[in-house]
């Protein structure tokens, strides 16, 4: 069986709370993209992992499709399967990608197995692997709260709109981007802005907390969100604890050439 997993971009990414268990409360929109990558599932003598394309830093033994196919056989007796990953998506990027290739690891078994489990209980499981992770059982645009688990999907429609993502292709680890942050609570409800503010206003509004603490450390991500502006973005941020700077369009924007680092275009669904 092969699937896609795609990604997501983080629309508004407000920090609000540092917990007990060191995780931070957050409130976010997130939002799915179509940066895919393809992720094949095969019966095999023994379980195993191998991928092409981005190098995955870190053991195979250790990747998060691996560790959703061991979720799964904890509590289902499933046969031994190879997973190969075809990888995409920049890793440390703020697009979710290895959270989206876990989560369609657990969909891909359910399916190729019969497991019959429902998209509620695989979400449970998602949030074992990863924050980001429960996302992608649905793949439907969510409030997200909590530590990110928490999912509340609402009729946000970007449809018709571009996007263009741009990544630098520095890795930014999540665990120390979250260290730097100063936690904030907010007074407005981030979906009623959302569906009640035209797309041109959000700029004044809705912003990635991660940005103050990123940005002057890597003050080429500053410059690289003015430039989607500077080519007619009608917002622009940064995605999750970044490095990927994107800017959605009302047209499809002229494509823009960097001496290092990705860009992708497409349309929002
Ligand atoms: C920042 C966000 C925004 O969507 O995405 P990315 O930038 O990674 O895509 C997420 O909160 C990232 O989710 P994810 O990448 O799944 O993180 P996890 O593996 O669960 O956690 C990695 C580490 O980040 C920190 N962490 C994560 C989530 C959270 N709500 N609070 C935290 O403090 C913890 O230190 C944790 O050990
Ligand atoms: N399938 C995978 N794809 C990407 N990264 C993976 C995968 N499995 C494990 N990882 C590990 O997860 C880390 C990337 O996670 P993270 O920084 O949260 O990225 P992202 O911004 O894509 O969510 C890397 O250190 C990488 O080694």
């Amino acid at each position: 069986m092969i699937v896609y997993p795609n990604s997501k971009i983080n629309i508004g990414l407000f920090i609000t709370r540092k917990r007990e268990d060191n995780f931070h409360d957050i409130e976010s929109c997130f939002y799915p993209i179509e940066w895919k990558e393809a992720l094949e599932i095969t019966l095999s003598d023994k379980v195993g992992f191998s991928s092409s394309g981005i190098d995955i830093p870190g053991n195979p033994d250790n990747n998060l499709c691996l560790k959703a196919y061991e979720l799964l056989a904890q509590n289902y007796d499933i046969p031994e399967v190879h997973i190969h990953l075809e990888k995409m998506v920049p890793i440390g990027a703020g697009l979710g990608g290895g959270s989206a290739d876990a989560a369609y690891t657990l969909k891909a078994l359910n399916e190729l197995f019969k497991l019959e489990i429902e998209n509620s209980a695989l979400k449970k499981f998602a949030s074992e692997i990863g924050s980001d992770c429960p996302f992608f059982i649905d793949n439907q645009p969510a409030i997200a709260s909590g530590t990110g688990t928490t999912l509340d999907t609402f009729e946000l429609s970007l449809s018709g709109k571009w996007i263009m993502l741009i990544n630098p292709g520095l890795h930014i680890g999540t665990a120390e981007a979250y260290s730097n942050v100063s936690p904030k609570n907010i007074d407005f409800n981030l979906k009623e802005i959302l569906l009640s503010t035209p797309i041109e206003q959000w700029k004044d509004i809705i912003q990635n907390d991660f940005e103050a603490s990123v940005f002057p450390k890597y003050p080429e991500l500053q410059k690289l969100k003015s430039l989607l502006y500077e080519k007619g973005a009608i917002y622009a941020s940064m995605t999750g604890s970044g490095s990927t700077i994107y800017g959605i369009f009302n047209k499809k924007p002229q494509n823009i050439h960097l001496d290092k680092g990705n860009v992708w275009t497409g349309m929002l669904k």
